[in-house]
């Protein structure tokens, strides 16, 4: 029998941040899918292994994962959910270790570069990067490292082990990280959308992305996220990337069907709800509900079929 906790794939292992988006979005009672790369999360999507994948799209800091793109056009899955995630940094070692003793602090890029104030005062430092910050917790534990860190969130200190030797060492407290959810068509019913991630192409003469912008601005869409990227193989063609929110959802289908005809390769990659919390307000917007409530309604439709 199918379990009914959904099983969730995610590039890295338990703990990461990407486990901790998962459970922001679903609630903490989920099996993880731990996956080397984000192609390995859609091919354990693709082969029934998982029902949803959990994957970072872009940071306030290092900005978009432009390889993430191409991805979830080449395997259109649909986006079903968003997660804002704080990212919130700390220095971890094996239980009893000094700061004197450490020479090396290992973790992922993106969270090396947003410590860039801590670690430019201690030049000393080697610094390792590694494909996922939980993976460097894990092997301080099991190799038992004494000489060195991690980087990384609470969740791996718990769960591998090791005693926190400085919090909070992100140099911008504010700095977030973009997760969308993904899963296969079957389950990817959402009610009340108000946020759509679009892609489309528009023809190399004057003014043609400008005409769908404006379409969106005269039926009074907000445009969250413009990203272009090249069209493989087809020099100066571009895949732009668009996110939209609206409050109307007729001048969203309204926006959707004018545009079409100023657009090719016009793709609608999902329809979700805009995430929501406390302290993330990206502008002023209505409360809706949480993401848990809204995951048990698409879980509840989707067993329903
Ligand atoms: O390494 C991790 O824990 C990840 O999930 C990747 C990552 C790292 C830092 C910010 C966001 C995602």
């Amino acid at each position: 029998m199918k379990s009914e906790k959904p099983r969730v794939a995610i590039q890295g292992i338990r703990a990461s941040f990407h486990e901790e988006a998962a459970f922001r979005f679903f609630g903490e009672d989920i099996i993880t899918v731990e996956c080397n790369s984000f192609k390995q999360t859609f091919d354990v999507l693709k082969a029934g292994k998982a029902d949803y994948v959990v994957m970072a799209i872009e940071n306030s800091i290092a900005g978009s994962i432009l390889p993430n793109y191409s991805l979830m056009l080449s395997y259109s899955f649909p986006v079903v959910g968003e997660v804002y995630l704080p990212i919130q940094l700390h220095l971890m070692a094996l239980p009893g270790v000094k700061f004197e003793q450490i020479k090396t602090v290992t973790s992922h890029p993106i969270a090396i570069r947003q410590c860039g104030d801590f670690l430019d005062e201690y030049p000393d430092l080697r610094v390792v990067e590694s494909s996922d910050t939980a993976a460097c917790a894990k092997r301080i534990r099991d190799e038992k490292l004494t000489d060195t860190v991690a980087i990384a969130n609470t969740l791996a200190a718990k769960l591998y082990d090791l005693e926190i030797l400085e919090r909070r060492i992100e140099s911008n407290k504010k700095n977030f990280t973009r997760f969308l959810i993904l899963t296969t068509h079957e389950n990817a019913k959402v009610n009340n959308p108000d946020k759509a991630s679009l892609c489309f192409q528009v023809s190399n003469e004057v003014g043609a992305l400008a005409k769908v912008l404006n379409i969106f601005a005269e039926q009074g869409i907000n445009m969250s996220k413009i990203q272009s990227m090249p069209v493989l193989g087809k020099p100066s063609e571009y895949n732009f990337y668009v996110d939209v929110e609206w409050e109307d959802n007729k001048k969203y289908d309204q926006s959707i069907k004018q545009i079409l005809k100023y657009t090719h390769n016009f793709n609608i990659m999902g329809e979700y709800r805009r995430h929501e919390e406390e302290g993330i307000s990206l502008r002023e917007r209505p409360k809706t509900d949480s993401n848990k409530k809204k995951y048990i309604e698409v879980k509840k439709l989707s067993t329903l079929k």
